[in-house]
């Protein structure tokens, strides 16, 4: 049984995908922080997919959670492996993601496959609103980024490029329009919809 329990509905789920570097979690991190974290959490796909990956292969969690090098020197087997994994059970972690979310809006950082987008409009239709973040290559490169092939060129980078109708584009180059600006829309909705629970 894979249905939430009704204390685990969400008023509003924003799921947001993005390039590696675009900036998913600066731009979440700075919702979260407008919201404040008992109005919204922030859910990362990619963190029960790490902490399983880590356990089966013997492998440092923190490290793989972190930033740097290590992480990168195994993301093109973790995504190998999540892969395996989603194919034979595409909600699992997404399920796992969302376990004991009690917050009225959910911000799921990191989508990166139809079947991801899809678990959430199927459980939630009427919350989940899809948020791209896009960023040139030029400022990517700025932030760190470098193509790498089997990881750019995959699906986990290439699965919501097309054939997905985002609510929302939140362009997050060094020359666009101020984020806040960008984001006052998508705060105000967040906003009503924690107010209707504050209010029932
Ligand atoms: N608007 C911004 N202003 C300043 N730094 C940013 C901005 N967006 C992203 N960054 C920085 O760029 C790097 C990559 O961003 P991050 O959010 O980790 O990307 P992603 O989660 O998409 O891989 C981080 O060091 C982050 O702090
Ligand atoms: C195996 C992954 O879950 C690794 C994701 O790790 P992060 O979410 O830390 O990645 P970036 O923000 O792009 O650096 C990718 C996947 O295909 O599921």
């Amino acid at each position: 049984m894979d249905l939430p329990e009704s204390s685990e509905v969400p008023q509003l789920v924003l799921v947001f995908s993005g390039k590696r570097k675009s900036g998913k979690d600066f731009v979440t991190d700075r919702i979260q922080q407008r919201l404040g974290s008992e109005v919204c959490c922030i859910l990362r796909l990619s963190g029960p997919l790490k902490q399983q990956y880590a356990q089966e292969h013997g492998l440092d969690l923190d490290q793989l959670l972190g930033s740097g090098p290590y992480k990168e020197r195994y993301r093109a087997d973790m995504i190998h492996w999540g892969e395996t994994r989603r194919l034979q059970d595409p909600g699992f972690f997404c399920r796992l993601a969302t376990r004991g979310a009690r917050q009225p809006v959910w911000v799921v950082s990191d989508a990166r496959r139809l079947s991801d987008l899809q678990w959430f409009q199927s459980k939630f239709p009427r919350q989940t609103q899809c948020v791209r973040v896009q960023s040139s290559e030029e400022t990517r490169t700025q932030r760190g980024w470098s193509f790498t092939a089997g990881v750019d060129d995959a699906e986990s980078e290439c699965g919501l490029d097309s054939g997905v109708q985002f609510d929302w584009i939140i362009t997050n180059d060094g020359d666009a329009p101020s984020l806040d600006e960008q984001l006052q829309p998508v705060l105000k909705l967040a906003e009503e919809a924690s107010s209707s629970i504050s209010r029932s």
